[in-house]
């Protein structure tokens, strides 16, 4: 049963007007492992991931969690059943605190509503402060402990990208889906959260889907990769395989041919 897949992803297409941003795409995730999807832009990764994250409602195909279909799920549900994401664009609230946008992260875990903390006050504040302390953790794990009272607006690039990974870690996700965590870094913050990144996986047994442009660390920190262009899978399997892979190299080739006019 280890061995099953814990997100089956199976002939999913999805169309926009006439642009066919994902066609017929199948893939496993592997349980415990590290999966990279790469391809040029426009490829269908991050539509990909927001079909995996109930964002997008895809054409046809089906999306299974740990043999449950969560195809039709809504993202706050498929959180809710162990999928978090950070986005391209970091998607934090400017004006809260580091420690206010994990919280705000965690409440698809929070049971007790807006009437149940009026009624049973006592188990509210009980419930909170669990919350509380699973946030400070996050907090500690990923560094941030001086920055806590801080709100994310004051935080240098690299430091706002790694709270919104902690946003997506206060979720407690079986599956993390990374979409591009190390985009406008520079190589010192690339290293950082590469490093983050693996430590989610090995030290909290986070499964970890991440889209990333940059080959060096795809290569260094995948086990498997997935390899998509123009919308299709072109290849798939380990980073050297996948690396040698014809098909993967007259996509990047042609991508660029076409961006310098040749
Ligand atoms: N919401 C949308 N409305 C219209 N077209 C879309 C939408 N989302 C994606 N597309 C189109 O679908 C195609 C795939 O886009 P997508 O963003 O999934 O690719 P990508 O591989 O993530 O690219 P990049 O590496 O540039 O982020 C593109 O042609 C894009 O313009």
């Amino acid at each position: 049963m280890d061995d099953a897949p814990i997100l089956d992803v199976v002939a999913l297409s999805k169309k926009f007007g006439g642009v066919t941003a994902v066609q017929d795409v199948s893939l496993d995730v592997p349980r415990g492992g590290i999966l990279s999807i790469i391809g040029p832009n426009g490829a269908g990764k991050t539509s990909l991931l927001n079909m995996i994250s109930g964002f997008y409602k895809p054409d046809t195909g089906r999306i299974v969690l740990e043999g449950k279909n969560i195809t039709h799920r809504k993202p706050s549900e498929v959180a809710q059943l162990g999928v978090a994401r950070t986005f391209q664009n970091i998607a934090l609230f400017s004006g809260l605190t580091v420690l206010d946008n994990l919280m705000l992260g965690r409440h698809v875990r929070m049971k007790a509503g807006v009437l149940s903390s009026v009624v049973y006050w006592g188990m509210a504040q009980k419930e909170d402060i669990a919350h509380r302390e699973a946030c400070e953790e996050i907090i500690e794990f990923l560094k941030l402990q001086d920055l806590r009272k801080l709100p994310t607006a004051a935080l240098a690039y690299g430091l706002r990208k790694r709270v919104e990974l902690g946003r997506a870690l206060a979720v407690e996700p079986k599956v993390l889906l990374l979409d591009e965590p190390m985009g406008g870094m520079n190589q010192d913050e690339k290293e950082d959260m590469a490093r983050y990144i693996l430590d989610v996986n090995q030290e909290r047994g986070v499964t970890v889907v991440l889209i990333e442009h940059d080959m060096g660390v795809v290569m260094d920190i995948s086990d498997h990769v997935v390899v998509l262009d123009r919308g299709r899978r072109i290849a798939a399997g380990t980073p050297e395989k996948v690396q040698r892979d014809p098909k993967v190299i007259e996509a990047y080739l042609g991508t660029a041919r076409s961006r310098s006019g040749a």
